[in-house]
């Protein structure tokens, strides 16, 4: 059952490397791909306002089903009007399912074929979530790109255990698509699982693509794994998905993942990394990573980045911006976060410019030079 509420346009595809670039349709209007989504897992990006993401030129951003369950409760943000109203972001919002959380969050739980239970990170009180409870509490945000109830298995995982997880995953997806009280105003992902197993991607994207689900994710991925086991297992995933519907990988992340993503079919991304790492002054810039609080920054009265051209690197220099950071100053948190995210989606809109000029291995080479993820 394709709900009508999200669609995908592809424009082209880069003839250098076959990454797509497309514009995904939204009730809350559209955004152009391959996309950086900025996360904002308690109904805020940390520290941005709508007028920043807006600036910057954030199309969706992410929030988090677990986190609103429990603050301030899927009820209040139902009666606020939904997460739009509620944080006061007209456009497009997308939400993960929960069943990340349950497994990062919290050591207590057992998995059973009707959900997870487990203890609630805050107070340790008992908690159960299930396919049905998390379209339920995604119902009740609003969100206009909602996630499957599934499980991320840790890696690595055994296969049998894998296999599994992958067969109650699927039955997961299907219970969620029957309990989807809204499918023409809230689109809904199904999310390939199988870990590093072609086998078991195989048999997941086959049972969920059965399901004809509006969009995808793969899942599983960006949990410690190397670099080279995520970029492999794109590469036997991402053509199990269909091309005219938009494929999201989830939980990533760094520059290099992001453009390897994009060389790999994936046109949606999401990762804490930018605002977390902004947080202690580690920031994303063209020459690589720079730690600002470094006594060498004491006396630079340059921006931090002299290629970007954001908020924080037009107004404000490295040594004003290290003080900040290191006097704890809230302003300064929001100066690193600001041109963390401002870096990642500048570099997709890079990438979109790059595939369509059918140069995006070209830009991989010159970006990977530059940044040093080359160097030895
Ligand atoms: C970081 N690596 C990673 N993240 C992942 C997330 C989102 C985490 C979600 O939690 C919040 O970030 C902490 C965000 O929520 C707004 C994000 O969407 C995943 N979510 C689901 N449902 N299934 C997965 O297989 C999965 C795998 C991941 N790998
Ligand atoms: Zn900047």
């Amino acid at each position: 059952m394709s709900t009508l509420p999200i669609r995908y346009e592809l424009i082209k595809t880069c003839k250098q490397t076959g990454a797509r670039l497309g514009i995904v349709h939204t009730p809350h209007g559209s955004f152009e791909t391959p996309v950086f989504m900025p996360v904002g897992t308690l109904a805020t990006v940390k520290t941005m306002s709508p007028e920043d993401l807006k600036e910057m030129g954030a199309g969706i951003i992410l929030s988090n089903t677990y986190h609103l369950w429990l603050r301030p409760g899927n009820e209040i943000v139902k009666e606020a009007g939904g997460l739009h109203k509620f944080m006061n972001w007209d456009r497009a919002i997308l939400t993960d399912s929960g069943g990340f959380q349950v497994f990062s969050l919290s050591d207590m739980r057992t998995i059973e074929e009707e959900g997870v239970h487990f203890r609630n990170h805050l107070n340790g009180d008992k908690l159960f979530l299930s396919p049905e409870k998390a379209m339920q509490i995604q119902n009740d945000l609003g969100s206009d790109i909602m996630m499957a109830f599934d499980e991320c298995p840790p890696y690595p995982a055994e296969y049998d255990y894998m296999k599994k997880s992958v067969e109650r995953t699927s039955r997961w997806a299907e219970r969620c698509l029957k309990a989807h009280k809204r499918p023409n105003e809230q689109g809904l992902f199904g999310i390939i699982q199988g870990g590093e197993y072609e086998e078991l991607r195989k048999q997941s994207a086959k049972d969920l693509v059965s399901l004809d689900f509006p969009g995808y994710a793969v899942g599983g991925l960006s949990v410690g794994e190397p670099k080279d086991v995520m970029n492999r297992v794109l590469e036997f995933t991402t053509p199990l998905m269909p091309a005219h519907k938009p494929r999201y990988l989830m939980g990533v992340g760094s520059p290099d993942s992001l453009i390897d993503g994009a060389i790999r079919g994936i046109d949606m991304f999401d990762c804490v990394l930018p605002t977390r790492i902004a947080r202690n002054g580690t920031l994303m810039t063209s020459e690589g990573r720079l730690v600002v609080k470094n006594a060498k920054y004491a006396r630079d009265f340059g921006p931090l980045d002299e290629h970007c051209d954001c908020y924080t690197c037009r107004n404000y220099s490295r040594a004003y911006i290290r003080h900040l950071i290191k006097c704890d100053e809230t302003f300064g948190l929001r100066l690193t976060s600001y041109h963390n995210l401002y870096f990642l989606v500048n570099l997709m809109k890079n990438v979109r410019q790059a595939i369509r000029e059918d140069r995006l291995g070209d830009f991989r080479d010159e970006f990977f030079e530059k940044y040093g993820f080359n160097k030895p």
